[in-house]
């Protein structure tokens, strides 16, 4: 028996499987995609703002011009007119709240720069001092600041990429259970399935032999039944055949030889009944035939072939009293497929088959039932 291939949909459990880890995984995405590393840009860039480290950069920066032009010509106006922009501009890049909260070089320089801006807007001489003071001491805290930043940084970064590879792990390990899982139960289910295959294997094998004739293969009497019940409401036909004489075949051959006729005798009967009928053995040295049967001519004409066949093959009998070869007698009856019909179709085919033996055997009588109990 070729074992059926799975409807798809019995996989279903398994795809259930797969598209719940392929979920998880995507929100573990979309989690590290939507909160950790915004989270992170963020720290990193204050949103977009000029903040930390680079606050501190260009204020630096602005300074280095504001001091190059002093050290240029510290009492031409006009260059002391630039000098005030850009260390103005590098005061306000340098007074926000982080550097003051944070380092406390911040308060002392912006007060320096102040008194520088003020010595410049008061035409006040600029000397070195003043210089070292208000432009290089300023220039040394936003350093300190420009470094810790850097620093602050990359421990940020390096925190980052920790994060980053547990979350990396915690996906690689919640895809490898979730996986492992899925394997299992498809084992189980693949096992169970197998267990159940194989027994429902077996139990059509059983079923299969508890209503086969082991001798000649063909049905036995409750395979006749259940095939009635299946046919239930049709007209049948039922031919009960009987061999004649048989013990004398059997005491004078031997058993083998008689299982080798009972055998033989089914091949001809199947032959001559064709596709339309079952055979059955009753048991001994009895047969039923069952097919679908309208009225009671083609029942005789069913009869008459099959005693026919039986001539035409001449299968010898070394101890029959009347003849040279084996003979059987025919007992033929029609019914409504159910139960009652069953039964009195059986019974008149039956006392039909008795007739035939007590006129001589070798022959065959259909029962005569009237309409009505045709139809029960
Ligand atoms: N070889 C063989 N013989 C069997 C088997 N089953 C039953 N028999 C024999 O069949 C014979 C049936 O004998 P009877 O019932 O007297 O029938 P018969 O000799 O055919 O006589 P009639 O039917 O009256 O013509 C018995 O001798 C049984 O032993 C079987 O499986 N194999």
């Amino acid at each position: 028996m070729v074992e059926p291939e799975l409807p798809w949909w019995r996989h279903v459990r398994w795809l259930w499987l797969s598209l719940m880890s392929f979920v998880a995984l995507m929100l573990l995405i979309a989690y590290q995609t939507r909160w950790v590393y915004p989270e992170i840009h963020a720290y990193f860039s204050q949103s977009g703002n000029l903040t930390g480290q680079q606050l501190a950069t260009r204020a630096r920066d602005y300074l280095q011009q504001g001091l190059d032009l002093l050290l240029l010509e510290p009492d031409d106006a006009e260059i002391r007119q630039q000098a005030h922009f850009q260390i103005k501009l590098a005061y306000s890049l340098f007074d926000i709240g982080l550097y003051r909260r944070e380092y406390d070089c911040t308060l002392p320089s912006l007060d320096a720069i102040d008194e520088l801006l003020l010595r410049l807007e008061g035409d006040a001489p600029v000397t070195a001092t003043h210089l070292r003071q208000s432009v290089l001491a300023p220039m040394r805290c936003l350093t300190r600041i420009e470094m810790h930043q850097l620093d602050r940084r990359s421990a940020v970064t390096a925190e980052f990429v920790d994060e980053t590879r547990r979350h990396q792990g915690q996906v690689l390990a919640g895809s490898l259970v979730i996986f492992v899982l899925g394997l299992g139960f498809w084992l189980m289910h693949e096992l169970q399935r197998r267990r159940a295959a194989k027994s429902a294997k077996e139990s059509l094998e059983w079923m299969s032999r508890a209503l086969r004739d082991p001798l000649t293969g063909v049905g036995n009497r409750s395979a006749l039944h259940d095939d009635v019940v299946a046919k239930h409401g049709q007209q049948m036909g039922l031919l009960l055949v009987d061999i004649d004489y048989f013990k004398q075949y059997n005491d004078s051959l031997g058993h083998p030889d008689g299982d080798r006729l009972l055998r033989r005798l089914v091949e001809l009967i199947q032959q001559a009944m064709e596709q339309r009928a079952r055979l059955y053995r009753l048991g001994g040295d009895e047969f039923a035939v069952l097919f679908e049967c309208q009225d009671d001519r083609s029942l005789d004409a069913s009869c008459r072939n099959l005693v026919e066949s039986l001539r035409a093959a001449a299968l010898p009998h070394p101890s029959h009293p009347h003849a040279t070869h084996v003979t059987f007698s025919v007992g033929a009856a029609r019914f409504k497929a159910d139960h009652a019909g069953y039964e009195r179709g059986y019974a008149a085919a039956d006392v039909a088959l008795y007739e035939v033996k007590k006129k001589g055997r070798d022959g065959w009588q259909v029962a005569a039932l009237d309409s009505r109990e045709m139809a029960g």
